[in-house]
């Protein structure tokens, strides 16, 4: 019996194969799941479809997490094709690119509350939109990064937001713990997808990291989608309400 045998996990945030949510499917499928995806728009469709047929997936579905009633038509969509869903993989984040540099304190309310929405609301408009067909047992998890703990240079309005997500992350595991639903959180060490495209001297900020990490190197997107298997399984189940560091050991030191 595989870790995740006929266990249905919808994965947010898929762009391309370079995604972390990528990493996670990949982990995911290789021990039994059954797979579910969105795609933000067209032009991330044409990549998305590709890799649900990999994964052997016939749920595709659009959905932009900053629109209710996207968030809606997902639901409907997963319900229909389902009936009830065991895991949520929430990858997704989105912050104007120029705020992602300089001084945090440029950022102008629009931007911020576009972070904010996406970034964090999304997770939770998810989670109770969803609440009415997670099974007993179901696991929800979402990504963070460092910058939400300590300042990180550039990081600026991202690191707010990431704050604000871990610590709803605890809130969602107050409310649905008494429905045996656990709420978790990976903060991954940076990698190069196609988010970190186009941040100014990304590379410099991985070869900064994999020189502090204790193990002297980056992570990859397939160790987040282990570290996602034991949070998505069963082997974490006195687990929720956790931010679990995949940073190769970054985070410990001062
Ligand atoms: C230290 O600075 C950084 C460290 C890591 C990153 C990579 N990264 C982590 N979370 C992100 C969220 C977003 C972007 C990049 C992200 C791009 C826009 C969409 C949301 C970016 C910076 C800036």
């Amino acid at each position: 019996m595989k870790i995740l045998e006929n266990k249905k996990a919808l994965i947010l945030g898929v762009a391309n194969d370079k995604s972390i949510a990528y990493g996670i499917a990949k982990v995911f499928y290789e021990n039994g799941a059954i797979l579910g995806f969105n795609y933000l728009d067209e032009r991330i469709e044409k990549r998305v479809r590709p890799i649900a047929q990999e994964f052997n997936s016939d749920l595709v579905v659009k959905c932009d997490v900053s629109k209710d009633e996207e968030i809606k038509s997902l639901f409907e969509a997963v319900k229909e094709k389902w009936g009830s869903v065991d895991i949520i993989v929430h990858s997704i984040a989105f912050a104007n690119k120029e705020y992602l540099k300089d001084y945090y304190y440029t950022v102008d309310r629009q931007s911020f509350l576009q972070a904010m929405d996406i970034s964090v609301y999304s997770f939770t408009a998810i989670a109770r939109e969803f609440l009415p067909i997670l099974n007993e047992g179901a696991s929800l998890l979402t990504l963070s990064y460092y910058g939400a703990e300590k300042v990180v240079y550039n990081y600026n309005v991202m690191g707010v937001a990431k704050a604000a997500l871990e610590a709803s992350v605890k809130y969602l595991a107050r409310d649905l713990g008494e429905k045996g639903i656990r709420v978790n959180c990976i903060s991954a060490g940076p990698i190069k997808t196609l988010a970190a495209m186009g941040i100014s001297d990304f590379n410099e900020i991985q070869k900064i990291s994999a020189e502090r990490a204790p193990l002297k190197r980056n992570v990859t997107i397939e160790e987040v989608g282990k570290a996602a298997l034991f949070l998505c399984s069963d082997l974490s189940s006195g687990i929720t309400g956790e931010i679990l560091h995949v940073d190769a050991g970054y985070n410990i030191i001062g």
